[in-house]
């Protein structure tokens, strides 16, 4: 039976490729997106937008107010770790600020149900390889640390209002949709995997490798890449665990990848090799993040389907090779 749906932040890059799964399946969806890095044109067909801000109380009430909704995903926020050490305040404020009035007119209309796209973010200094659900949480910026307060403005909805929600922590989301329809257009494009493959298609300068003395095999970052389809899987299967309990999960492939591994892999695909220099490190970067899915795995069944680095980057690069200017303007 067709189900209706609020996703936040719709039109943006991980939102989107929600949004085309719930359609893919039937569903109904309303997006709040303000497009300040979302497109509309990123929406297919028959998704209505409502542009303004996802935490504007009036917005929301006259949105939610309609009734009839599964549940609320929430996407909209800054996120950029980098920025978030220069403006911290900024994030702090408007991503906290954003998520509590979301959740608070979320259980003033009666929604069950609420997603959190959250992040690897929260885990700076983790003492274990795999980094799970247990691990302590100490956020790595500003950024990290606006999502931490979110997932805990949750836990206090879900005690005194039964509010169930589930928050994904993504490690770093990657790829495209496998079918090519949407994918990756951030102005300015911030991403290492988007980066690496416009410098090897040759549309922007040598790639910056931020930091190349990191204490790691090959001295740089390593990150777990998770396609933005399986994270799309993800949310669509936490939606029955929330129907009982509230829920947390770390979600990646529970493999790490160096910055020159990418480059390599993007060189390899695009059949070109990135020129890139070294650069001093980003403020704000943890040396590894690599995910331990376990729980995701045994609860809900989710088993990455495009979980090998090459397959990401294939379907980003294909995306990129065919949207040589993104989506356009919005
Ligand atoms: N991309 C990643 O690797 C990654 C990893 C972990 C977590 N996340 C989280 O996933 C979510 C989506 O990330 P993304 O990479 O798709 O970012 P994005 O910038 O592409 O998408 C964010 C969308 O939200 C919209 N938006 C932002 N603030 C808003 C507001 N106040 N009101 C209405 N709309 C607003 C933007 O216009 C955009 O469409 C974010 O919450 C981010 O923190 C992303
Ligand atoms: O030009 C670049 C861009 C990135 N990097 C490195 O590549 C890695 C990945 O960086 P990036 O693609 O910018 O992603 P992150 O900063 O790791 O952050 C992403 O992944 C986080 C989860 O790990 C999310 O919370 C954030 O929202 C999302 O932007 C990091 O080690 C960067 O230092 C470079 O060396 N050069």
């Amino acid at each position: 039976m067709s189900e209706r749906f609020l996703v936040t932040g719709g039109a943006g890059y991980v939102g989107s490729h929600l949004v085309l799964a719930l359609l893919d399946r039937g569903d109904e969806v309303v997006v709040i997106d303000n497009l300040r890095t979302g497109h509309r044109a990123a929406l297919p067909a028959g998704v209505r937008l409502v542009v303004g801000d996802a935490g504007d109380p009036a917005l929301l009430d006259a949105v939610l107010g309609e009734g009839g909704w599964s549940a609320a995903f929430h996407f909209a926020s800054l996120s950029l770790v980098g920025e978030s050490m220069r403006e911290p305040y900024r994030y702090l404020l408007e991503n906290a600020a954003t998520g509590i009035r979301l959740i608070e007119a979320c259980v003033r209309h009666g929604v069950r149900r609420f997603v959190l796209s959250s992040t690897a973010n929260l885990f700076d200094q983790a003492d274990r390889d795999l980094i799970d659900e247990t691990t302590p949480i100490v956020p790595g910026s500003p950024y990290g640390e606006s999502k931490h307060m979110v997932e805990r403005a949750l836990l206090w909805a879900d005690r005194i209002h039964g509010l169930r929600s589930a928050c994904l922590r993504y490690f770093n989301a990657a790829g495209a949709d496998p079918q090519g329809r949407i994918g990756e257009d951030h102005d300015p494009e911030t991403h290492l995997i988007p980066l690496a493959i416009d410098a090897a298609l040759g549309r922007i300068p040598p790639l910056n490798v931020f930091g190349d003395d990191y204490p790691t095999p090959d001295g740089t970052c390593v990150r777990d890449y998770i396609h933005v389809a399986d994270l799309a899987d993800a949310h669509l299967r936490v939606l029955d665990v929330l129907t009982t309990r509230s829920a947390t999960y770390n979600l990646g492939n529970g493999r790490g990848h160096s910055v020159r591994e990418v480059i390599d892999t993007v060189g390899r695909i695009a059949g070109r090799p990135v020129p890139h220099v070294v650069a001093g490190r980003r403020a704000g970067d943890p040396a590894t993040l690599v995910a331990g899915s376990a729980r995701m795995r045994a609860e809900t069944g989710w088993t990455p389907r495009h979980a090998s680095l090459d397959d990401i980057v294939a379907t980003a690069h294909a995306w990129r090779l065919a949207h040589p200017g993104g989506y356009g303007a919005n």
